[in-house]
């Protein structure tokens, strides 16, 4: 995939991705390797000049509607409640907009189920401008989640969060991870992130990103926030450093 025609610039080359139906799948690796072209290609908001992508069996020849993605900076429209920027997407999916105007109240029950699930409940009728960034960043998960998507996508979504608010949000997609069959690729720097979360950890080469090493993560669920102390967590989260060091020093 190239940017820019043909002396443009190549952002991955060689790439090749293949993940599991409900599969937690992490992609790391040094900055700028390709990683946020990885997400567009797979959600057909870019297409690849050689190679093809399939989602659930279907080649991607344009966005697809069967994801949910969400990004480091949600964008929360202002003049719009919590609750109607979550419902947001349904106004767009075709499939959905037909329902929306007739089943809104149901809707509104499983928007208002999310808050509850990202520990937001009652926070619908606020408006975005009333929320703190963690508390924006969990109404966004609830965006992302509302059409029920296949497919979740998580480029860096808690990356100017706290510590603490990072941690507890950690829990929250796992939580919804366990509860359903979604599929999730998550994009992060934060290697013990990747680490907690997925069952497999994709390390990209520096750019053009190409898959370096896919680590099956071994610790059992459900995994609690204590493991973040464990030795061979640690041991995976310096082995996944090094590999991108040694990534960044190829370049
Ligand atoms: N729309 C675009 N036009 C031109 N070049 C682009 C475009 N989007 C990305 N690039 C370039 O492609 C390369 C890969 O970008 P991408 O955003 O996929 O990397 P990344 O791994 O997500 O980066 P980071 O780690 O900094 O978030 C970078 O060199 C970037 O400058």
């Amino acid at each position: 995939m190239r940017y820019g025609g043909p002396e443009g610039t190549l952002a991955v080359s060689g790439l090749n991705v293949k993940m599991d139906r409900g599969e937690f799948v992490a992609v790391v690796g040094p900055s700028g390797c390709g990683k946020s072209t990885l997400m567009k290609l797979t959600t057909g908001l870019q297409r690849p000049q050689k190679g093809a992508v399939v989602v659930a069996g279907q080649e991607v020849t344009k966005p697809i509607s069967i994801v949910g993605m969400a990004f480091q900076n949600p964008i929360m429209l202002p003049w719009r409640t919590t609750l109607d920027n979550i419902l947001l997407p349904l106004e767009i999916v075709e499939k959905h907009r037909r329902r929306i105007r007739t089943h809104r109240k149901e809707y509104i029950e499983k928007a208002e189920h999310l808050l509850e699930l990202v520990g937001l409940k009652g926070f619908g009728p606020k408006y975005p401008w009333q929320l703190s960034g963690g508390m924006q960043q969990r109404a966004n998960l609830c965006r992302a989640l509302i059409h029920e998507p296949e497919l979740l996508m998580l480029d860096e979504p808690f990356g100017a969060l706290d510590a603490f608010t990072r941690e507890e949000l950690w829990c929250v997609i796992r939580d919804l991870h366990a509860s359903s069959d979604v599929t999730v690729m998550l994009v992060t720097h934060d290697l013990r992130e990747s680490a907690f979360l997925a069952d497999r950890i994709l390390v990209l080469s520096a750019r053009p990103g190409r898959v370096i090493a896919d680590h099956r993560v071994p610790f059992e669920r459900p995994r609690e926030l204590d493991l973040l102390f464990d030795n061979d967590f640690n041991h995976l989260v310096q082995d996944l450093h090094s590999e991108i060091a040694r990534a960044r020093d190829a370049a």
